[in-house]
C-alpha cells in the first residue's frame, strides 16, 4: 500500500482562512480584534524563524501582533513583570513564551505566570486539568492541529487503537488526552517502553512525537495505519541541511494508509492552531459563543 499524504499545509491555511472570517466578523459586531503576545526570550535562530512566521500570520488573519524579545541573560523577574503586563492588557488575549528558554529559567514556572484563560499553548496547569476532567480548556496547538488532522482525514476515531510516542506536557500528554476523549483506546509510549516496535505495530494511528530523527520505520507501522509525524529534526544529509520527521518517511509510506510528511504536515497546523487558540480566548474573554469549527 502506498499512503495518501495527509496535507497539513493546504489544511492549516483553510483553517486560517476560517480564522480570518471568524475575526472580521467579531470586529463587525463588538469592535474587538484578538491580540497574540510572543515572547521570545535570547536568539536561537529556529525560535526566531518560528516566531516571525507566527507574527506575519497572525497580522494576515487580521489580528494584532505583539513581539517581545528579550535578550538570553533577562532576569526571572523582568520576564515575569513583562507577563504580568501582558496578562492586565485588554488588548492581548493569547500569550505565548516561545521554548526552549535559557537554562537559569524555569519553563514550568514561567507557564504558572500566564493567565490560564490567556494560556495559547495550553500548558497552564488549570489548562490541562480542565482537559484531562473534560472541561472547555485552551488545549495545546499542536495535539489540536493532529487532532483536526485526524478527524478530518478518518471521520469517526472511536474505538480505534492509538499509540503516543512521547509524554511532554506540549504534545504528547495533551495529545492522549484528546485521543481518549474521541474514544480512541489509548497508549502512551516513551523511552522507558519495552519492546517498542510491537507497542507501535497495534495501532491504528500513531502520533510520533518524540524528538529523535526518522526514528520509526515503515516495519513498525501497521498495514493500512494513519501516522501522525510530529517530530521537527534538522539533520545533515548529503552535505545539505534537511528537516525531517520522527518517522522514516520513506519506508512508512509504503506501509501507513495515510500519513503526515515533514515539513508541510504538523508544523503549519501548530500555527494555524495558535491563531485559532487566541480568537477562542478572545471570544471567552468577552463572553462571546466559542468560534465555529476552532475548537477541540
Ligand atoms: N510540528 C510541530 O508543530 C511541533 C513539533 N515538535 C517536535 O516534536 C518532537 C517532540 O517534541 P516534545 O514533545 O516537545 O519533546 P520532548 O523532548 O519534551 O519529549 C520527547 C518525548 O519522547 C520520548 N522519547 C525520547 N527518546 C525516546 C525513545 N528512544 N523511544 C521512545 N520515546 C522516546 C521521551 O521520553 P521520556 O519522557 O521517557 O524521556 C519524551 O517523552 C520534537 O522533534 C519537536 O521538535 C514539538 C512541538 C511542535
Ligand atoms: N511555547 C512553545 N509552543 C510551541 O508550540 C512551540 C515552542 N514553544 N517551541 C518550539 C516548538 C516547535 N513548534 C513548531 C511550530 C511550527 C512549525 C512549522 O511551521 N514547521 C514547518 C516548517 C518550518 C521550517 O521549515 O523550519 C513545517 O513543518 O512544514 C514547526 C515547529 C512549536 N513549538
Amino acid at each position: 500500500m502506498t499512503a495518501q499524504i495527509i496535507d497539513g499545509r493546504a489544511f492549516a491555511a483553510k483553517v486560517r482562512a476560517q480564522v480570518a472570517d471568524q475575526v472580521a466578523k467579531l470586529k463587525e459586531k463588538t469592535g474587538i480584534t484578538p491580540g497574540l503576545a510572543v515572547v521570545l526570550v535570547g536568539e536561537d535562530p529556529a525560535s526566531q524563524v518560528y516566531v516571525r512566521s507566527k507574527g506575519q500570520q497572525t497580522i494576515e488573519v487580521g489580528m494584532n501582533s505583539y513581539e517581545h524579545k528579550l535578550p538570553a541573560d533577562v532576569s526571572k523577574d523582568e520576564l515575569y513583570a513583562l507577563i504580568d503586563k501582558l496578562n492586565n492588557d485588554p488588548a492581548v488575549h493569547g500569550i505565548l513564551v516561545q521554548f526552549p528558554v535559557p537554562d537559569h529559567l524555569s519553563e514550568t514556572e514561567i507557564v504558572s505566570q500566564i493567565d490560564p484563560g490567556k494560556d495559547v499553548d495550553g500548558l497552564h496547569v488549570v489548562n490541562a486539568g480542565l482537559l484531562a476532567s473534560g472541561q472547555k480548556a485552551m488545549v495545546s496547538c499542536t495535539p489540536l492541529g493532529c487532532l483536526m488532522l485526524l478527524r478530518d482525514h478518518l471521520g469517526s476515531l472511536s474505538g480505534l487503537d492509538a499509540v503516543v510516542v512521547g509524554r511532554s506536557n506540549l504534545v504528547g500528554k495533551p495529545m492522549a488526552q484528546l485521543l481518549v476523549r474521541d474514544s480512541c483506546t489509548v497508549t502512551i509510549a516513551h523511552s522507558r517502553t519495552k519492546d517498542l516496535p510491537d507497542v507501535v505495530r497495534r495501532a491504528d494511528i500513531v502520533i510520533a512525537a518524540v524528538g529523535r530523527p526518522e526514528m520509526v520505520p515503515g516495519d513498525w507501522i501497521k498495514e493500512g495505519a494513519t501516522v501522525i509525524d510530529v517530530g521537527i529534526n534538522r539533520i545533515e544529509r548529503d552535505g545539505k541541511n534537511k528537516l525531517v520527521g520522527d518517522v522514516d518517511y520513506a519506508t512508512a509510506v509504503e506501509r501507513a494508509g495515510a500519513i503526515t510528511p515533514v515539513p508541510g504536515g504538523v508544523g503549519p497546523m501548530t500555527i494555524a492552531c495558535l491563531l485559532a487558540n487566541t480568537l477562542t480566548a478572545a471570544c471567552r474573554a468577552n463572553g462571546l459563543p466559542e468560534p465555529e469549527g476552532l475548537t477541540a
